[in-house]
C-alpha cells in the first residue's frame, strides 16, 4: 500500500489538531502542514480557550454534544498527565450569571463539564445585578502553549511544517494525494465560500493573578477568564467587521464591564489588547470534495467555520475530518487496485 501524502492547510487550532489526529490514527501516511501564519499570530492565539460550547444553528445538538464530549475527555486526559503544563491545559471553576432566568436552565453540555449546579443565594450575593447563575468546572487552554505543543508533537513525529500562502488548493495537486482545508476565515477567499463571515472579537489580556474564578455573563458579551499567564477580559462580537486594529473605546468598555463584575480588576496590570476574527458559519463545514481539472482529481476534506466555539469542539471535529480522510484513502486504494487489474 502506497504511503499517502496529506497536506493540511492552516496552522491554527483546527489545522494543527486535525494534523495531530491524522498522525495518531493513520500512521501509514505522511502529513505536511502548510500555512501563511503560525502561533502566536493566528486567530486561535487570541481566543480565551475556554471549553464552553456555542451552538451551531445548522448542526443537530446531539452531534455538537458528541464533539464537545470528545474534546472535553481528550483535554481532561492531558490535564491529568505530566503533559498538562507544556500543553497549557488546566481546570477552572466559576460562574455563568444571568440578569433574568434563561430559557435553558440546563444547557445541553451541563453533564459534560464537572459539577454543574445552580448557584446558591449566598454565591449570587457577589453579583447584585444578577438573579440566576450556574456554577461549574471546565477546562481552559492557554492557546499559544497548546498550539506550540501540537506543532512540536507533529515535528517530533516527522511531519513537515511549511510557511506558505496558498492561493488555490490545486497548487498542491502535484505533490499531495489529499488536501485537508483548515484555513478558517481564509476559506472565504480560498474557496469562495460566502457562507463564512467574520465576527470580530476584541479582548484584553491582563495581569491579575488573584483572580482565579471565571465569570461569564449569560449574554456572552462580558467574561473574565483566568489563565496560566494572564486573565482574558471580553469582549465584543461584531458581525462582518474585518478590522484587526484595536478600538480604544471598546477596550474601555470591556474593562468597565469586567470591573463591574469583579471590582478588584481595577488594579490589573500590563493590559494588552488583542483582536481576532471568529470564522463563523451556520454549520462547521465538514465535507469531502473532489476537485477535478484536466481529467485529474484532488480529494479535499474541509474542516472550517468553527466560529466562537473552536476550542470547545476541536477534537471532535478533527475526528470527523479524519474519518473523511480515511474514506478518501480507501477510494484512492480502490482506484489504484482497479488500475492494476
Ligand atoms: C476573541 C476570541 C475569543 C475566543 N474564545 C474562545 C473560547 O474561549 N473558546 C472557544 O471554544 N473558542 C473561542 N474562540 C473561537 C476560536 O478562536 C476559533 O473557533 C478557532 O480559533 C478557529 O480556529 P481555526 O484554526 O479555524 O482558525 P485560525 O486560528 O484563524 O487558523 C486558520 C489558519 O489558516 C491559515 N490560512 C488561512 N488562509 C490561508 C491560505 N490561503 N494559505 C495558507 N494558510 C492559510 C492561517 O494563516 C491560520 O494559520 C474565540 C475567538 C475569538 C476571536
Ligand atoms: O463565549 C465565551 O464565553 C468564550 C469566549 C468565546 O468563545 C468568544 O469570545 O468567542
Amino acid at each position: 500500500m502506497a504511503k499517502r501524502k496529506i497536506a493540511v492547510v492552516g496552522a491554527g487550532l483546527i489545522g494543527l489538531s486535525t494534523a495531530v489526529y491524522i498522525v495518531e490514527s493513520i500512521p501509514t501516511c505522511s502529513v505536511t502542514v502548510i500555512s501563511d501564519k503560525f502561533t502566536p499570530n493566528t486567530t486561535s492565539d487570541v481566543a480565551a480557550g475556554m471549553l464552553i460550547p456555542h451552538t451551531y444553528r445548522g448542526i443537530p445538538i446531539h452531534q455538537q454534544k458528541q464533539w464537545f464530549r470528545e474534546t472535553f475527555d481528550y483535554l481532561f486526559e492531558i490535564n491529568n498527565s505530566s503533559e498538562a503544563s507544556d500543553a497549557g491545559i488546566h481546570l477552572v471553576s466559576g460562574w455563568q450569571i444571568f440578569k433574568t432566568i434563561p430559557d435553558e436552565v440546563l444547557p445541553f453540555w451541563s453533564d459534560v463539564v464537572l459539577g454543574f449546579r445552580s448557584m446558591t443565594e449566598e454565591e449570587l450575593k457577589k453579583f447584585p445585578q444578577h438573579r440566576f447563575g450556574q456554577a461549574f468546572t471546565t477546562l481552559k487552554c492557554d492557546c499559544p502553549s497548546y498550539l506550540l505543543w501540537m506543532e512540536k508533537r507533529l515535528k517530533g513525529n516527522g511531519s513537515q511544517v511549511y510557511a506558505r500562502r496558498i492561493e488555490d488548493l490545486w497548487e498542491l495537486h502535484s505533490k499531495y494525494d489529499i488536501v485537508v482545508n483548515c484555513s478558517g476565515i481564509g476559506s472565504r477567499e480560498l474557496m469562495g465560500d460566502l457562507e463564512i463571515y467574520p465576527v470580530r472579537g476584541q479582548v484584553l489580556k491582563v495581569n491579575a493573578p488573584w483572580v482565579n474564578h471565571f465569570i461569564r455573563d449569560g449574554d456572552g458579551l462580558t467574561y473574565i477568564y483566568p489563565g496560566i499567564h494572564n486573565v482574558t477580559l471580553g469582549g465584543t462580537r461584531q458581525k462582518d467587521n474585518w478590522t484587526l486594529s484595536p478600538d480604544p473605546r471598546s477596550s474601555k468598555d470591556i474593562f468597565d464591564r469586567c470591573c463591574a463584575l469583579e471590582p478588584s480588576l481595577e488594579r490589573a496590570q500590563d493590559i494588552k489588547v488583542r483582536v481576532g476574527l471568529r470564522p463563523s458559519r451556520l454549520a462547521v463545514r465538514l465535507q469531502k470534495e473532489i476537485l477535478v481539472r484536466d481529467g485529474k482529481k484532488l480529494p479535499v476534506v474541509h474542516n472550517y467555520g468553527h466560529g466562537s466555539g473552536g476550542f470547545s469542539v476541536h477534537r471532535g471535529t478533527a475526528k470527523a475530518a479524519v474519518q473523511l480522510v480515511g474514506e478518501c484513502i480507501a477510494a484512492l486504494e480502490g482506484s489504484s487496485s482497479k488500475a492494476k487489474l
